[in-house]
């Protein structure tokens, strides 16, 4: 297996809903780790979308119990080795690059790639993957387009993120091939800014009780 499936599956499992962070400040990483903890949602992805990430997976890793802090946006193996080395649990990627592939291959830390056709999900298949983001998963079809491939796929589960919020979230997590999902409405900028903790455990509480339909 060239991705630890044994690692990522629990992780991913822990709740229903991945938050997707943007953090632009530091000094609000632990807090909002903190406050998303406190409403039930365990599996953190900080993307490397602003220069301060590197440095809030650090902070989190160190200063909030129960976190498992992954990083998102890894798009080469330089981000890979940064975001191992700053304490990742698991990886996140939009899509899936044969040189970041062969990079991640027997890593301890699981890289979750992204995809968004059958073809994509076979060549992940074929790498030994058992799991992959299905990304952006109202753009490219949605929940009846990853319905889809769950027959001819059954190999496959998928953490559909992009434009998934409370509203369609419980239609994928409904779905077999369906292990969790990922946005980041649970942690909306303007309660980020204000430090509006309160309103942000609030989100993640009614995210952590999502069930299938
Ligand atoms: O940064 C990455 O690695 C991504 O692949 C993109 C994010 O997963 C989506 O942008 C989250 O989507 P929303 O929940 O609709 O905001």
């Amino acid at each position: 297996m060239t991705q630890n499936l044994d690692r990522l599956l629990p992780i991913l499992k822990a709740a229903p809903v991945v938050p997707v962070l943007i953090i632009e400040d530091f000094h609000t990483a632990v807090p909002l780790a903190r406050a998303l903890i406190a409403g039930g949602l365990t599996a953190l992805e900080v993307t490397l979308r602003t220069p301060a990430a590197l440095d809030c997976i650090r902070a989190i890793k160190g200063e909030v119990e129960g976190a498992n802090v992954g990083a998102g946006t890894i798009l080469n193996p330089k981000q890979f080795d940064e975001a191992v080395a700053a304490g990742s649990t698991f990886l996140v990627s939009p899509g899936a690059s044969p040189k970041l592939i062969a990079h991640a291959n027997g890593s301890p830390v699981p890289l979750l790639p992204g995809v968004a056709t059958a073809g994509e999900a076979m060549t992940l298949l074929e790498e030994g993957y058992g799991a992959a983001k299905f990304f952006p998963a109202e753009q490219a079809g949605g929940a009846n387009y990853i319905k889809a491939l769950a027959s001819p796929l059954p190999g496959l589960v998928f953490c559909p993120t992009g434009g998934v919020s409370l509203k369609n979230a419980h239609t994928y997590l409904s779905l077999p091939n369906i292990v969790c999902v990922g946005g980041s409405w649970v942690a909306p900028a303007a309660a980020v800014a204000a430090g509006d903790w309160a309103a942000i455990t609030a989100l993640a509480r009614e995210a952590a009780a999502l069930k299938g339909v």
